[in-house]
């Protein structure tokens, strides 16, 4: 199965800034995929890298087997919604949608109207006097009428209130069932990810720090809580240490590991996304003192 996106050593500068460093990526076919990481990791480039609009400066990116924006044939595959969710002020829902049917050659008319009528927007309203959440899901379905087999959205919801984003990501993931569609979707907001992703990139300080399916992520890595000691002495061969922190008396460890932690010195639990991804992005953050965190109370 051929992979939606796929890179190797891609590496991104702009001037002498670096975006993205040799980043291997193989992301399944069929997924949700959540894409985290910091201010300045790199999402926003990786997924422009995605759609065509930056070019790599070394390294290869393939976009469901082919070079991003390759020809017309490529760019009808790709949905894209730009972080800021762009539309054109002085164009109506309505014209932004004939606009939607004129340059798009898979262009599902009937699902762009249906969605306009489900959302309540009105066809001669102007975009510019839509609301940040009407934006939002205009653009959302000018992505999705174009029927594309990957469609990819830079931090879709930042801007919109709890309701308006549950409304999102609900018309988000009522497209893909219905149309097997891949998604890319980049987010600070983990909890969100968490109810709609099923696959997870976290970048940090342009890397790839962990990828992976949820599951199996959430699967092999355990939170573990005992007297307090050294981990590097504590932990055994195949149990790798993410994160650790400490109190006079008990240490606690975030541990990568594919077999069961079965010592009874430990109390063992699991770890939900957001725990799961504020271990890496703690990790990173302590630069120098890579690859493990530890923190004294
Ligand atoms: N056009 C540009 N010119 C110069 N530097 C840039 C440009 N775009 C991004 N960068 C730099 O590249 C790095 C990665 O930026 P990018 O926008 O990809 O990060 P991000 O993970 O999307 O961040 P955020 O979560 O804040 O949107 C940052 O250091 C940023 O300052």
């Amino acid at each position: 199965m051929t992979p939606v996106i796929e890179t190797h050593r891609l590496t991104k500068r702009y001037g002498r800034r670096q975006a993205l460093s040799d980043c291997d990526l193989s992301i399944p076919p069929g997924r949700v995929v959540g894409l985290v990481g910091p201010n300045g990791a790199g999402k926003s480039t990786l997924l422009q890298l995605a759609c065509g609009l930056l070019a790599p400066t070394s390294g290869t990116i393939e976009v469901l087997g082919a070079a991003p924006a390759s020809g017309p044939a490529q760019l009808a595959k790709v949905g894209f919604v730009a972080q800021d969710t762009p539309t054109y002020a002085r164009l109506t829902v309505a014209e932004h949608l004939r606009l939607g049917a004129r340059l798009n050659p898979g262009w599902d008319a009937g699902l762009a109207a249906r969605r306009i009528e489900l959302l309540g927007l009105d066809p001669a309203q102007q975009a510019g006097k839509l609301s940040g959440g009407q934006r939002a899901q205009l653009a959302l379905t000018l992505a999705v009428a174009k029927r594309p087999e990957l469609l990819i959205l830079d931090e879709p919801v930042a801007s919109l209130d709890p309701l308006a984003r549950r409304e999102f990501l609900q018309s988000l993931m009522e497209f893909v069932a219905e149309s097997g569609s891949s998604v890319v979707l980049s987010s600070h907001l983990v909890a969100d990810l968490e109810r709609i992703c099923d696959y997870l990139v976290v970048l940090t300080a342009s890397r790839v720090q962990l990828v992976g399916d949820v599951d199996e992520l959430l699967a092999t890595h355990h939170r573990l809580i005992g007297d307090s000691c050294d981990p590097a002495a504590a932990l055994s061969g195949g149990q790798q240490l993410i994160q650790a922190s400490h109190t006079e008396r008990q240490s606690t460890l975030v541990v990568r590991s594919t077999a069961p932690v079965d010592d009874d010195r430990w109390t063992v639990a699991g770890l939900d996304l957001e725990d799961l991804v504020l271990a890496y992005l703690t990790e990173a953050a302590t630069v120098g003192r890579t690859p493990v965190l530890e923190t004294q109370r």
